[in-house]
């Protein structure tokens, strides 16, 4: 096998200098045992080359990229084969899309877009000019997510599915942040479901159904949503499956911290109990069997390394060296499917301005 397949290298464009941003290039240096991709930090972009160094000098290590005080330096750069999209969910689209003009590959932040509308146009283009393009659903790519579903669906450690339960909760005190604020200005795409419910929905799909994309069941849809200064700051939903009578109870909130053990899966065998520092992040399950006299068993992540960004990363190196557009883990459809879901939520759910 030729070893840029064997052990492919992308070179990254990092557009935004935020939060995620800071997570996502710390995964990228950060030195691991088991490496099966090298991921160079090519270029950063922002609104201002200051920003950029200081972003660098705090959390780049040893790297030293090109800075640009612009994102378009960044599409413009012939050494960048892909670009990381960390800015708020309204930019998106038109990130990605001058992204993919110049023919660069794109791995984008979830929401991938605020609608799914918005996402069809991208996946469009990018089907036009054959590059590859992933949302950076990181939760899916975890090694523990994937044993979780293979033991669920393939296994059937649980035996039949019945429900699944999942919060995540977060405080966010709305009146301290600035107008400015991703968190707070609907403009920007604030708002519980697209922030934080995206999760707690990919949840339920993920443990109801082991289909994804066009050969997921399709589920009925209850919502209701709770609305302060213009956005959702709670959203709850039921998906139940007519096929087979299973429900999800998903739901997000802006007014409470979710607890660790952040969603339950019950099954005609048993239970499962996820857990972790935020519902984005499992770190353990335990199984628990409906015959009180049989073991519990708990299952960890893998012992950490970094945030856990690099699991998407390297699926998106692999899937380039291939000649691959999309993933199989994530592919377009599957985005699609989640950023229609929500845009249901939104226009259906039963709201209340306070
Ligand atoms: N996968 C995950 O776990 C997480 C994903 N995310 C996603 O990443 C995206 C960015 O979130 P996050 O990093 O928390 O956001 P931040 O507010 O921390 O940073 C966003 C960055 O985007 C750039 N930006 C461009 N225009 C604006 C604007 N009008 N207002 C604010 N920032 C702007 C700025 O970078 P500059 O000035 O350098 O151009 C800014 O630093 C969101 O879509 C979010 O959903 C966020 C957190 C966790
Ligand atoms: O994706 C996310 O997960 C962690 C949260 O803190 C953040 O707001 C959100 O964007």
């Amino acid at each position: 096998m030729p070893s840029e397949l064997r052990r492919p290298t992308l070179r990254w464009g990092i557009i935004g200098t935020g939060l995620i941003s800071s997570w996502f290039v710390g995964d990228m240096v950060v030195p691991r045992a088991d490496v099966t991709a090298t991921h160079v930090i090519q270029a950063i972009g922002s609104s201002s080359s200051e920003k950029g160094r200081a972003f660098v000098e705090k959390y780049g290590g040893d790297i030293s990229p090109s800075i640009y005080g612009s994102y378009d330096a960044v599409y413009a750069d012939p050494d960048v084969d892909i670009v990381y999209i960390g800015i708020p969910h309204a930019f998106h689209k038109d990130a990605c899309l001058k992204a993919i003009s110049h023919g660069k590959h794109v791995l984008c932040e979830k929401p991938f877009t605020l609608n799914a509308q918005e996402g069809q146009e991208v996946f469009n283009a990018a089907k036009k000019m054959g590059v590859y393009i992933m949302e950076a659903m990181w939760t899916r790519f975890m090694p523990l997510t994937a044993q979780l579903l293979r033991m669920i669906h393939r296994e059937k450690v649980i035996g039949d599915v019945h429900r699944v339960f999942c919060d995540f909760g977060l405080v966010i005190d709305l009146d301290s942040l600035p107008a400015t604020s991703r968190l707070k200005d609907p403009a920007l795409g604030a708002g519980a479901l697209l922030d934080i419910g995206v999760y707690s929905l990919t949840w339920g799909l993920l443990g109801l159904d082991e289909g994804i994309a066009g050969t997921a069941l399709k589920p009925q849809v209850f919502s209701a949503q709770s609305i302060s200064q213009g956005i959702d700051v709670a959203t709850s939903i039921v998906l139940y499956y007519p096929q087979n009578g299973r429900q999800g109870i998903l739901t997000s909130t802006m007014k409470t911290k979710s607890d660790p053990v952040f969603a339950r899966i019950e099954g005609s065998h048993g239970t499962i109990l996820i857990e972790g520092i935020a519902t984005s992040v499992p770190h353990r399950f335990t199984v628990i069997p409906s015959d009180a006299t049989a073991e519990r068993q708990v299952y960890d992540a893998p012992p950490k390394v970094g945030k856990g960004f690099f699991y998407e990363a390297d699926a998106v190196a692999r899937d380039i060296a291939a000649g691959r557009v999309e993933n199989a883990t994530m592919p377009w459809g599957e985005t699609l499917r989640v950023l229609a879901l929500m845009d249901g939520i939104r226009a259906a759910g039963v709201s209340q301005e306070d």
